[in-house]
């Protein structure tokens, strides 16, 4: 059980800005935002869903209508928060688009409408709270949801493989080059966490459901949770570890590290298919140790 390892006070006084955070996992984690004392503000495309979900929680909840893929409107939006609610504190780069499709059907309009959202809308986004932090000599905190895909890649997400590993590459870059203005850069990459809008982009029918969105595959056999990823989420946007900046955090269960070419599937043997395996090698053992004259074992 995750339960509630903070504070209530933890964002007492920080103002995020959550990205997509109209719908599935933004909309849940502005929630412990919330109840953790943060203000939040909530961005996406959707007048009357971002209504919805500000309706939906306690506290201090602002939105505003903002394509982030639009550099230009990104930063007026940006300035109009800034002064009518003040500078941010932290950042959650959460929006984006994705659908499984083989590669070489994607028209150049399929692939930027999903490396655009996810590769230039972080970028927009982080540039315009970055250059008013610099500007203003505050601190910041930017956090971005990626995928376990920026370490492996995907097979038929490219667009969004891709995507995310040029935040990948930002989040690292950017550590470096403004941690002399005391702004950080982390990412987390969760495993699966079903969310309606997701799930129809990538498992949409009866035979889409393989690995990635499935539990079977997972050491942990589970999907991870909300809770889970809002208390990574929360403790990265906090004051808790100021040093710590650059990283990207796989919070997946284990998926990535067991993968096909590894033995993570003898997970299924039982203690007689594991006895049985034994006998097999150790007689094998016996009869190369039969021919090798006086040479024994280690020393
Ligand atoms: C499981 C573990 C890891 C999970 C990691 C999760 C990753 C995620 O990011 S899930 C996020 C899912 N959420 C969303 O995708 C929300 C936002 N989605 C959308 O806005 C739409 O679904 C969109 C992605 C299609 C983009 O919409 P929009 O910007 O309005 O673009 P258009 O509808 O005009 O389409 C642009 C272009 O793309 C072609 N296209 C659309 N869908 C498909 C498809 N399924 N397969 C192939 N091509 C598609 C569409 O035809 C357009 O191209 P042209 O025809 O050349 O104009
Ligand atoms: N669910 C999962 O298992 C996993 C999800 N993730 C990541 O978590 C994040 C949230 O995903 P999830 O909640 O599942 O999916 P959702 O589809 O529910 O969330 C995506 C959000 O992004 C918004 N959005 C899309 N395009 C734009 C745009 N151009 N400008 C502004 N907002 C936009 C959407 O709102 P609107 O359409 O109204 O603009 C929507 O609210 C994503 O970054 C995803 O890649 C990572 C790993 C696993």
């Amino acid at each position: 059980m995750t339960g509630r390892p903070f504070a209530p006070d933890l964002l007492a006084g920080k103002r995020i800005l959550i990205t997509g955070g109209g719908t599935g996992l933004g909309r849940a984690v502005a929630r412990h935002l919330v109840e953790h004392g943060a203000q939040v503000h909530l961005w996406g495309r959707r007048p009357a869903v971002l209504d919805e979900a500000a309706a939906s929680l306690p506290g201090s909840v602002h939105t505003q209508v903002v394509d982030v893929r639009d550099g230009e409107r990104v930063d007026e939006a940006m300035g109009e928060l800034w002064d009518e609610h003040g500078p941010l504190t932290g950042v959650l780069n959460n929006a984006a688009a994705n659908f499984i499709a083989p590669t070489e059907s994607l028209s150049p309009r399929a692939f930027d409408a999903v490396s655009g959202t996810v590769m230039k809308g972080s970028f927009h986004t982080t540039h315009g709270a970055g250059r008013r932090w610099i500007a203003a000599r505050l601190p910041g905190s930017v956090v971005s949801t990626l995928t376990t895909w920026v370490w492996t890649g995907s097979a038929y997400v490219v667009p969004s493989a891709m995507g995310k590993a040029a935040v990948h590459a930002m989040t690292m870059s950017l550590a470096v080059e403004w941690a002399r203005h005391g702004i950080r850069l982390n990412a987390v990459a969760p495993g699966p966490i079903p969310t309606e809008y997701a799930w129809q982009m990538l498992n949409p029918t009866g035979k889409s459901g393989v690995g990635a969105t499935q539990a079977d595959q997972i050491p942990m056999g589970r999907m991870g949770t909300v809770e889970e990823l809002a208390n990574l989420t929360m403790f990265l946007l906090s004051d808790a570890c100021p040093y710590l900046t650059g990283q990207t955090i796989a919070m997946d269960g284990g998926q990535m590290l067991a993968g096909p070419g590894t033995f993570a599937g003898l997970a299924e043997m039982t203690d007689q298919d594991w006895a049985d395996a034994r006998a097999k090698s150790e007689a094998a053992t016996a009869a190369s140790k039969a021919q090798r004259g006086g040479l024994g074992g280690p020393h």
